[in-house]
């Protein structure tokens, strides 16, 4: 059990205290000062486990992701701003600062994605593509070209904000659509797609995280791939995590935990074909994996910035 005591979770406590009592969370000097100091601190290896946080340290956890959210969201809708008063925004993505983050993460899941699925996906979705659709346009601009994308975001705002960024680009305000909507209330749509992106921040919690995978596996396409955001280590105090075994309607195909500067782990998975005996209302959980032992996964030699990756080996999940 991790305490309060741990000098880790006191250093994060000490930032949460800081932060949960700002006036406001809209980008500022203090609100970057503190929000880099707390990314600088959960980002390094480390012998936390969040799945093992006394409940008062727990109760924080919860409340720091939410907290993070809400400046991610702002800090993002502050650069969308920012980026629509330019003639071509899409020209100078490279003022927001974590535009590098953003190649990475999506070069790295590129990478998984190709190394999983052999066709180049026709449709893509994006859950929770916010005011700022980065991986959507990164991806669509780099790395899938041919690949239409659907960005669902329940932010009424994220829609106009989203379009005025990729509407000056002949290919991209071809390929790219938005939609504002909750995602739990589309259902036969989620058919359509070859690959569903889950953001991190849709899932705010266990709970809700949970519902939404359930979802996603109910009205998914069987053998479609979903890629989900998660974190490992303290990276946990500021996404929240996704297990493996929480993927029920879902073959787990591998988990990638960068340990570079790419705060986000990565989980691919695909929906299996329905088996007789279970129905959209009962899906079969997670399915025994291909026995791998610890392996390293060197990606990309041109990705030598991406560090080692740890495929870890999924536990069998029997049903
Ligand atoms: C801040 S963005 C981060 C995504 C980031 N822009 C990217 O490209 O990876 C996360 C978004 O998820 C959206 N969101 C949260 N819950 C959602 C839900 N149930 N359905 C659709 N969107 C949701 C939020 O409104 C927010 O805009």
């Amino acid at each position: 059990m991790v305490c309060e005591k741990d000098p880790l979770v006191q250093k994060i406590t000490d930032l949460y205290d800081q932060i949960s009592t700002l006036d406001s969370l809209k980008p500022s000097k203090d609100v970057n000062m503190l929000f880099t100091q707390l990314v600088l601190t959960c980002m390094p290896p480390t012998h936390i486990d969040v799945t093992k946080l006394c409940k008062k340290v727990q109760q924080m956890r919860s409340k720091l992701i939410r907290l993070c959210g809400e400046a991610e969201g702002l800090l993002e809708t502050h650069f969308s701003t920012i980026l629509a008063s330019y003639d071509n925004p899409l020209h100078h993505l490279n003022i927001f600062p974590y535009y590098t983050n953003y190649l990475k993460l999506s070069q790295l899941e590129f990478n998984i994605l190709t190394k999983h699925c052999s066709n180049v996906p026709n449709k893509v979705a994006f859950v929770g593509s916010g005011p700022l659709p980065l991986t959507s346009i990164v991806l669509a601009s780099f790395h899938l070209k041919t690949t239409s994308f659907h960005n669902y975001d329940i932010d009424p705002s994220a829609k106009s904000k989203a379009l005025r960024l990729v509407s000056s680009d002949p290919d991209l305000s071809r390929r790219m659509f938005f939609h504002t909507t909750d995602i739990m209330d589309v259902t036969n749509g989620l058919k359509e797609f070859d690959v569903v992106f889950l953001a991190a921040l849709v899932g705010m919690d266990k709970d809700e995280k949970v519902r939404v995978v359930e979802h996603l596996a109910k009205y998914m396409n069987p053998g479609a791939v979903l890629m989900l955001r998660s974190a490992h280590g303290a990276r946990g105090f500021l996404y929240p995590v996704v297990d493996p075994w929480d993927l029920r309607g879902f073959q787990v195909l591998s988990i990638f935990h960068p340990t570079d500067e790419v705060i986000n782990s990565v989980i691919i998975a695909r929906k299996f074909p329905m088996p007789k005996h279970c129905s959209a209302e009962h899906p079969v959980g997670p399915m025994k994996l291909p026995n791998k032992c610890f392996d390293i996964d060197m990606l990309n030699p041109l990705l030598n910035h991406v560090n080692l990756m740890e495929e870890l080996d999924i536990e069998d999940q029997l049903l």
